[in-house]
């Protein structure tokens, strides 16, 4: 049987309301996820044993083994509809990995999509199976802008006009969602930070607007003096982007990625030629998605 080839995107958190701390350990959130065109390509073909290759441009530091999503979202899948062979995943990756652009959940949500497509599985199963996965799983199987609520799992499409240009600065480390969490925990205790943003009236207008001045005016992340406190060094880096030129600059979910968000594509050129190890995307995109063979 032939491969499946499946495009996943990055996402970027147009607006981060990061609520209380749930007895199961997760914050509610209002969020709008917005995918953008940094992708990984997941490939998945029978074989005799399960396995997992990653190459490409972020590839360092990503597991091969079980503790690999790609590996946990087909047993997953394998076992709720008890059918799947043996897959080999192989992750063409480009989305930094650990950036707070969702890019193990990206390869997660294509896995799933991937082995839906060359079991015959009824697609219908995978929002649920994406939630079990990570919270961030479900939104890369739609892609798009999203409102996001429950933990991040529950998702409404947006209507959004036009295009975003963005500029996305990865940084050279990591920082794993839950220290982003528990450090605005911390903040939070100290009084140190406003209370939880979990209106986004203003933004969904602004989408519909089109005008990405106006956007820029309303985004928004809760996590980012958590990051920030984690990575002094993101001061400098969001006011290298302002200054470059770009409407405004936040840090992308639980960071250490840096967002900025730009007039139109000349102007995200401009300002990507300014700023270390940037590159340019364009916003919103479609989630996973087969490709031909
Ligand atoms: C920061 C975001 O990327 C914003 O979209 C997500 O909230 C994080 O999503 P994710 O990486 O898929 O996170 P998960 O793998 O589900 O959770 C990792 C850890 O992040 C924390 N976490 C995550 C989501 C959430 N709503 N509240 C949390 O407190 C928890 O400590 C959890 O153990
Ligand atoms: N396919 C994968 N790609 C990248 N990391 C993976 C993958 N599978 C498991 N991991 C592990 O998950 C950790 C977090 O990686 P990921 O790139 O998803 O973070 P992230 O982009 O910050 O996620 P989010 O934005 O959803 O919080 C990595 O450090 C790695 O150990």
């Amino acid at each position: 049987m032939s491969p499946t080839r499946v495009r996943v995107p990055a996402k970027v958190n147009l607006h981060l309301g990061v609520g209380g701390l749930r007895p199961d350990g997760f914050h509610e959130l209002v969020t709008v996820f917005h995918a953008v065109g940094l992708h990984d390509v997941v490939t998945v073909q029978v074989a005799d044993a399960m396995g997992v290759r990653v190459s490409g441009p972020a590839a360092a530091g990503v597991p091969t083994g079980s503790d690999n999503l790609v590996w946990r979202a087909a047993e997953l899948l394998a076992s709720r509809c008890r059918a799947g062979s043996p897959v080999r995943v192989e992750i063409a990756k480009q989305i930094p990995v650990a950036g707070g652009m969702a890019g193990g959940s990206a390869d997660a949500a294509a896995a799933l999509l991937g082995c839906a497509r060359l079991w015959g599985a009824d697609p219908v199963v995978l929002p649920e199976l994406a939630a079990e996965l990570g919270s961030d799983v479900a939104f890369g199987l739609v892609g798009g802008t999203a409102l996001g609520t429950g933990r991040g799992e529950l998702l409404e499409p947006l209507p959004t006009t036009g295009e975003l240009h963005w500029v996305l600065v990865p940084a050279e480390f990591g920082i794993a969602a839950g220290d982003a969490y528990r450090e605005l925990d911390r903040l939070r205790a100290e009084g140190a930070v406003p209370p939880p943003a979990l209106d986004v009236t203003g933004l969904r207008a602004a989408l519909v607007s089109g005008r990405p001045d106006e956007v820029a005016a309303a985004l928004h992340n809760d996590l980012e003096p958590a990051c920030l406190s984690l990575a002094p060094a993101l001061h400098a880096v969001l006011a290298a982007g302002r200054k470059a030129g770009a409407l405004a600059g936040i840090v992308s979910g639980s960071g250490p990625t840096c967002a900025f968000l730009c007039a139109d594509e000349p102007a995200a050129r401009r300002v990507a030629a300014d700023l270390p190890r940037a590159t340019v995307a364009r916003g919103p995109v479609p989630g996973a998605t087969v490709l031909g063979r």
